[in-house]
């Protein structure tokens, strides 16, 4: 399996993992695999009621990343393609672990081990860091509909989430290199100069 270099952006909601992703697969000729998003059936649905909705999305989520992440490996990697995409699938425990609990938590992580143990892993990562008030402020500019009334201590406890989920990842699979950008600092859309030295560091996985 990952014969090819695999390179996953990840970051909160918000942070600009698409838009790095898209601008790192054109600039070094990388297979783009991105999140299905507009498709997704429950995501107003558990904007407005998560507790009622959470478990149909987050199922919905896993068995979508699993069947792209099955076609990346047959597509691309298998045939020594590097592919870079805007999701690591580990992403999805990060939000089942805050939006289920009890019985449905504890059957949500059996099937997530049973369903992610033989797909491909990123071999590289680059995670955005980004504070709450500039996830606020590109969530409004991107404007989907249900995200715009976001829960800022959801939006702010991801936040959090995905801290500690890149600190105990670093800790316990420390071969994996993670490239952190400071996404309020580092423009990438901006600077042409921080978009170039974060390609930069990603080439030197690639080549
Ligand atoms: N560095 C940046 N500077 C300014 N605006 C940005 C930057 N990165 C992304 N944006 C804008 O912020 C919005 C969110 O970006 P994007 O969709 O790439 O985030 P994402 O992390 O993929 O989001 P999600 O978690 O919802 O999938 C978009 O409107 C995008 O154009
Ligand atoms: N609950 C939940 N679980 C996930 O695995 C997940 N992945 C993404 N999202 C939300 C964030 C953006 O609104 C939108 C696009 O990323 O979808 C998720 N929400």
């Amino acid at each position: 399996m990952n014969t090819a270099p695999f390179i996953a952006v990840e970051g909160p909601i918000g942070a600009g993992k698409t838009t790095l992703a898209s601008m790192l697969s054109e600039k070094l000729s990388l297979s783009l695999v991105k999140e299905i998003v507009e498709e997704n059936p429950f995501l107003d649905k558990f904007y407005d009621e998560k507790d009622e909705w959470s478990f149909q999305l987050e199922m919905f989520f896993l068995c979508n990343r699993y069947k792209q992440l099955e076609d990346t490996e047959k597509k691309y990697l298998h045939h020594h393609m590097p592919v870079v995409s805007d999701y690591h699938i580990y992403k999805n425990l990060i939000f089942a672990e805050r939006t289920l609990e009890g019985k449905k938590l504890e059957k949500y992580r059996k099937i997530y081990q049973l369903l992610t143990e033989d797909l491909p892993k990123p071999n590289v990562i680059i995670y955005i860091r980004a504070s709450l008030p500039t996830l606020l402020e590109r969530i409004k500019k991107r404007g989907r509909p249900f995200e715009q009334e976001m829960d800022k201590q959801y939006l702010e406890q991801l936040i959090n989430d995905y801290e500690a989920a890149i600190k105990q990842f670093k800790e316990s699979d420390p071969p994996i290199p993670v490239i952190e950008i400071n996404g309020d600092q580092e423009d990438f859309v901006i600077s042409e100069a921080v978009f170039n030295r974060i390609a930069d560091q990603v080439k030197e996985y690639i080549e």
